[in-house]
Formats: C-alpha cells, sequence, structure tokens
C-alpha cells in the first residue's frame, strides 16, 4: 500500500497516518485439550514476539498449532473445562482482553465469510460506515481509497457471490476480506493462511500487499501460511518455524533461517525453495523428521531462545492505540435493515423464487379445491371435509413458506453475524431488530398475495370484508410466526445442517396436535399439552371459526362444534400471536449466546 497518494496526486490524511508501533508479546503460552484418548498438548511454553512495521509470519506443519496459536495471540480462545490455557499475551507489553483486542487489531478468518448479494464496494462502505468515525464523504472516499489499494477497481461492483449468486475471484474475495478489515485501519492485524486455496501470483500480491501495509504504516501483520513460492518466502520479516507446538526457528526470514539450520547441521540445498525445504525437514509424517526434532529444539534452545527473550525485554511499552468507533443502536439498526433490504432484493431465493411460488401455489390450489359450496349452496358434510383440509393445508402453507427460506438462508448470514459481533461492528440487539425488521416485510406480504389469489377461487366466506380481512391477518401472523420458528431453528443450533435437519421435524407435532388428523378433544391428557404450543392450531381454528361463522342457512352439522376448538377466533388469533412473539423472543436469547456456544 503506497502512501505517494492517489490518481489526483492528492494524498489523503488516511494513508498519511502512520499508527504508532505495537508489538505483540506472547511468554509461555501453554495450552491443551481433553481428548478421548486423554489430554493433548498442543502448544508446549512458546514465547515470542511479532513486531510492529514488520510481517511476521508462522509456519510449519500440519497440526503444529500455528492456528491454535494465532488465535491465541488474537484473544480468540479462552480456558474452558475440555481446554486449559496459560501464558500471558501482552501489546505493548499490556495485558488485553477480546474487546480490548478489537480497539487495535484485527482478525482475518481462513474462510471469507461475507455477504453473497453484496457487491465489494458495500462489504467495504459497511465496514466504513460502522467502524470508521468522519462525514459520508470521508468514508466514502475511504472506501474508494480501499479499493484503488487493492486494486479491486475492475471488479468493485460485482457481487462477492457464493452458493447461489455468481460473483467474484478466490483472490479477490481474499482481497474484499482483508479490505473490510483493514478499512478501521488497525494497528496490528492477525490472518489465518491468507493464501490458502490461491494461485502463486495471487499469493504473491496478497502477501505483498500486506508487506506494504506494515512498511508503510507501521502495522503489525501476523499470519500463519502452508508452503509459500520462494518469492513470497523472500517477503517475510520474521519468521517463526513450529514443530510439535514447539518453536524451532524464531528470528528475522531470508538467509537468516538458513543459516540457522546450516549451523545445525540442516543446509538447504542451493537451488532450492527455502520454504519448501523447511515444510520438508519439518512435517511429522517421516520419521527422519521426528528423529531431528531433537536437534531443532536443541539448536532453538541455544542459539535462539536468548534472543527472543532480549527481543521480548527490548518489545515496545507505548501506549496501544484506539481505533474503535462507537455508534449508537439505532445507527447500527438502520445500517443492518439497509443492508438486509438490498439482501432481499437481490436473492432470488427470497424474493423473486417466493413471488412466483406464492402465485404458482395459490392458483394450483385455488384450482384444486375450486368453488367449495358454501353455506348458502346446500352443502353437504364432504363439501365441509374439503374445506377443512384446504383451510388446514393452506396453514401449513403459509407457515413453511417463510420457514424454508429462513433456515435455508440463515446459517449463512449467522456466520457474517458472528463474524461481524466479534469484531465489535454492532451488538445483537440491532442485527436481530434490523434484520426482522426487514424480514418481516415478505414474511407478511407473501401471505397477502397469496390469500388475494386463493380466497375467491375456493370461495371462502366473504359476507363481509372482515372476513377477508381477518383470514389475511391470521395468515400474515402466521408467516411471521414461521420466521421466528426459523430464527429460533437457525440460532439454537450451532450447526447450520443440524438446524435444516431438525426444524422440520419439529413440525410434525404441531400438525398432529392442530386439531385437523384428530379431534381436539380426543388427545390423550399426557401429551395433549402440546397443541397449547402448536402454531397450526391457533392458526386452523381461527380461520375456521372466521368461515363457519356466518347469517344464513347451516350446514349438516355444525362444523366448530364438530372439531370441538375451545377458543373463539379472536382469542386464537391473539394465542398465535404470542406464539409469534415467544418464538421471537426466544431466538433472540439464542442468538445472544450463540457466539458462546460457537466457541
Ligand atoms: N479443540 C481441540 N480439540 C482437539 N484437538 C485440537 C483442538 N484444537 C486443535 N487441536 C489439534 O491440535 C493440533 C494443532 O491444531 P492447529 O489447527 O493449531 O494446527 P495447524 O498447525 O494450524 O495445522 P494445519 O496447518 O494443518 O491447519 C492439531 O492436531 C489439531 O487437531
Amino acid at each position: 500500500m503506497s502512501d505517494t497518494g492517489s490518481n489526483t496526486g492528492k494524498v489523503t490524511p488516511y494513508r498519511m497516518d502512520k499508527t504508532p508501533s505495537v508489538d505483540i508479546i506472547f511468554k509461555d503460552i501453554r495450552y491443551s485439550v481433553s481428548t478421548k484418548q486423554g489430554p493433548k498438548e498442543i502448544l508446549k511454553g512458546v514465547e515470542g514476539v511479532c513486531k510492529s512495521g514488520q510481517l511476521n509470519a508462522i509456519l510449519g506443519s500440519s497440526g503444529a498449532g500455528k492456528t491454535t496459536l494465532l488465535n491465541i495471540l488474537c484473544q480468540r480462545i479462552q480456558s474452558t473445562k475440555k481446554s486449559q490455557l496459560s501464558g500471558e499475551v501482552l501489546a505493548n507489553k499490556t495485558p488485553f482482553n477480546a474487546q480490548q483486542f478489537n480497539k487495535f487489531a484485527t482478525y482475518v478468518m481462513q474462510d471469507d465469510i461475507l455477504l453473497e448479494t453484496m457487491t465489494v464496494k458495500e462489504c467495504f462502505q459497511f465496514a466504513a460506515n460502522l467502524k470508521t468515525n468522519g462525514t459520508a464523504k470521508e468514508k466514502n472516499d475511504r472506501v474508494q481509497e480501499m479499493v484503488k489499494q487493492l486494486k479491486l477497481e475492475r471488479c468493485q461492483n460485482t457481487f462477492v457471490g457464493g452458493l447461489f449468486v455468481k460473483g467474484i475471484s478466490g483472490g479477490e474475495r481474499k482481497r474484499t476480506s482483508i479490505g473490510y478489515e483493514l478499512i478501521s485501519d488497525p494497528a496490528a492485524i492477525f490472518l489465518d493462511e491468507p493464501t490458502s486455496g490461491l494461485d502463486s501470483f495471487t499469493a504473491y500480491s496478497i502477501i505483498e500487499l500486506l508487506r506494504r501495509y506494515a512498511h508503510n504504516k507501521n502495522k503489525t501483520v501476523t499470519f500463519t501460511i502452508h508452503q509459500p513460492s520462494s518469492d513470497i518466502w523472500d517477503l517475510f520479516d520474521r519468521v517463526m518455524l513450529m514443530v510439535e507446538g514447539r518453536f524451532i526457528y524464531q528470528g528475522p526470514g531470508g538467509i537468516n533461517v538458513v543459516n540457522h539450520f546450516s549451523s545445525i547441521g540442516f543446509q538447504c540445498p542451493q537451488y532450492s525453495n527455502p520454504a519448501d525445504y523447511f515444510m520438508s525437514i519439518m512435517h511429522a509424517e517421516s520419521d527422519a523428521n521426528v528423529k531431528s526434532y531433537p536437534i531443532y529444539f536443541q539448536g532453538y534452545d541455544t542459539k535462539l531462545k536468548s534472543i527472543v527473550s532480549s527481543d521480548i525485554q527490548n518489545a515496545h511499552d507505548g501506549e496501544l492505540p484506539n481505533k474503535q468507533v462507537q455508534t449508537s443502536m439505532l445507527y447500527q439498526t438502520g445500517q443492518i435493515a439497509m443492508r438486509q433490504v438490498r439482501i432481499l432484493q437481490r436473492n432470488p431465493l427470497i424474493f423473486k423464487a417466493r413471488l412466483i411460488q406464492s402465485i404458482i401455489i395459490s392458483l394450483f390450489i385455488g384450482a384444486i379445491y375450486w368453488q367449495i359450496p358454501g353455506p348458502n349452496d346446500n352443502p353437504s358434510q364432504r363439501n365441509v371435509n374439503d374445506k377443512n383440509g384446504f383451510l388446514f393445508f393452506w396453514c401449513i402453507g403459509m407457515f413453511m413458506m417463510t420457514l424454508n427460506p429462513c433456515i435455508l438462508t440463515f446459517p449463512s448470514e449467522r456466520a457474517v453475524f458472528l463474524r461481524e459481533e466479534n469484531a465489535q461492528l454492532y451488538t445483537v440487539s440491532p442485527y436481530f431488530f434490523g434484520k426482522f425488521i426487514v424480514d418481516a416485510f415478505p414474511a407478511a406480504i407473501f401471505p397477502l398475495i397469496s390469500c388475494l389469489i386463493v380466497y375467491w377461487m375456493v370461495g371462502l366466506n366473504d359476507e363481509n370484508a372482515g372476513k377477508v380481512f381477518f383470514f389475511i391477518l391470521v395468515c400474515a401472523i402466521l408467516g411471521l410466526t414461521g420466521l421466528g420458528l426459523g430464527y429460533l431453528g437457525g440460532s439454537a443450533f450451532s450447526d447450520a445442517q443440524m438446524a435444516i435437519a431438525v426444524t422440520p421435524m419439529l413440525l410434525m407435532p404441531f400438525m398432529l396436535f392442530a386439531g385437523f388428523y384428530k379431534n381436539a378433544s380426543d388427545y390423550a391428557a399426557w401429551i395433549g399439552w402440546i397443541q397449547y404450543i402448536s402454531p397450526f392450531k391457533y392458526a386452523f381454528q381461527a380461520v375456521t371459526i372466521n368461515e363457519y361463522s356466518y347469517d344464513g342457512p347451516g350446514y349438516p352439522q355444525d362444523p366448530i362444534k364438530q372439531l370441538n376448538f375451545d377458543q373463539g377466533m379472536w382469542s386464537s388469533l391473539g394465542s398465535l400471536a404470542g406464539l409469534f412473539a415467544g418464538f421471537t423472543i426466544i431466538s433472540f436469547i439464542f442468538l445472544a449466546t450463540l457466539k458462546k456456544r460457537v466457541q
């Protein structure tokens, strides 16, 4: 990232900022986890320093503990019942917790967790709005600057893309993830394998970009990396090599690493890529390597440990910069809601497909239940059964119409929520309300469209406008209840696949206890209580009573009495609204505790 100014030659204050140094030091880090085979020691007392203004690379054999160390440096791992962590992690010799970490540093995960229907520029804009200070123009300038610095001009207006939407390339995605974090100008940035899955040229351009960020702006850039090319290897300022949870090298990169290993008897062949050579002598699958580990450890202890100790002694101890920006809850809610509107507009699964589905399914069902005779048409019991069948089926359909898209899309949004909430872009309440306000719109509007299509096709009770309105109102609240349950499923299960598998299964008892398949008065007492948490019971009850209460000649038998309902239509609607509120509140609580459970 050059400090030489933009196209216009104007040098923006953002690019000129040089951050005060932040040195991250860690001492005697030990981390072990309980496994079925007994305790497993992952880190065995490592210590070291990630220096400011430098590119600090952590390399090692697979399973050496690189990612674990990086996560510990970012305060993303704590001791739990099943894992023990000890040692100290300090920034400028000051202890910090996860919240304080966010004030001066940021973390880029290995997976690029971005919303697929947002463009690159919109991602940056969202981060700039919530993570930086300044006027709208200053934020826009910053976004433009970031797009330019990361060489994303060509794809700045392209969707990030994903499973359902075509989008930018892998390298562009990675740069977008990095830019998303860099926009707040953190003093330290940690990245877990920023080059994994990328071709060598793209990988080089990303490490080169990070190097410029470190050098030009005095930032602390630390990352884990697998199999760097020789070009990339030459860019590292500081290298940490790990095997079996211990360092075997720590110090300046390049020829210094080669010299150290040749001094203990491991000479890198002249024309080899040093990174390849070191990976080949580190990996744990080779018995010869494992036999050499004690030599590496001894070489580190005798030749490098004291240097690392003095590096730790000499690390910076100045004040930590604070990049964190506090925005109001209202502002955060507005930002989330605006983003959610875009997602809704653009995700074909959420909007277009649902609109088409609502229309086609309504027409189909309307055709199947075409003009069922009403009270004035001398109806038979068979007609009543048909109408009951329609009303019950319709309730299920209205509910599923909202639940299904929510279960399908919530897991991917949930990962984004966890990342952004973790980076303290916003808190749980603004996220939940911002998202809910917007999601509630289609959840209520699609039932309206469907009901208007089907109502007169089936020949439902249109004695007065109130009947039609009540029917639509029940369906809309049922749709919202589906949304509440979808949120609950998406946030209650830490595993997305589990949510997709289990949530629809919950519906079976709800259906059985709705009073259609079995009469409401025939449930055994020990299990009959399930009906009171079934949204289908209340919705079916409400629409049935609405349909069969009228002035005029009657049905062969009173359908309401036959069904043995124990509530009136308005009280059924109230109970349904209560369930909607209940599901929504519980899903909010689950979402608020999600972070803890996922960790
Ligand atoms: N919570 C855990 N429970 C059990 N084992 C764990 C846990 N966390 C990490 N490990 C194990 O600890 C070792 C180090 O994991 P880590 O992810 O840090 O390795 P790594 O060096 O980053 O490996 P790779 O390069 O393959 O990603 C691995 O063997 C891993 O399986």
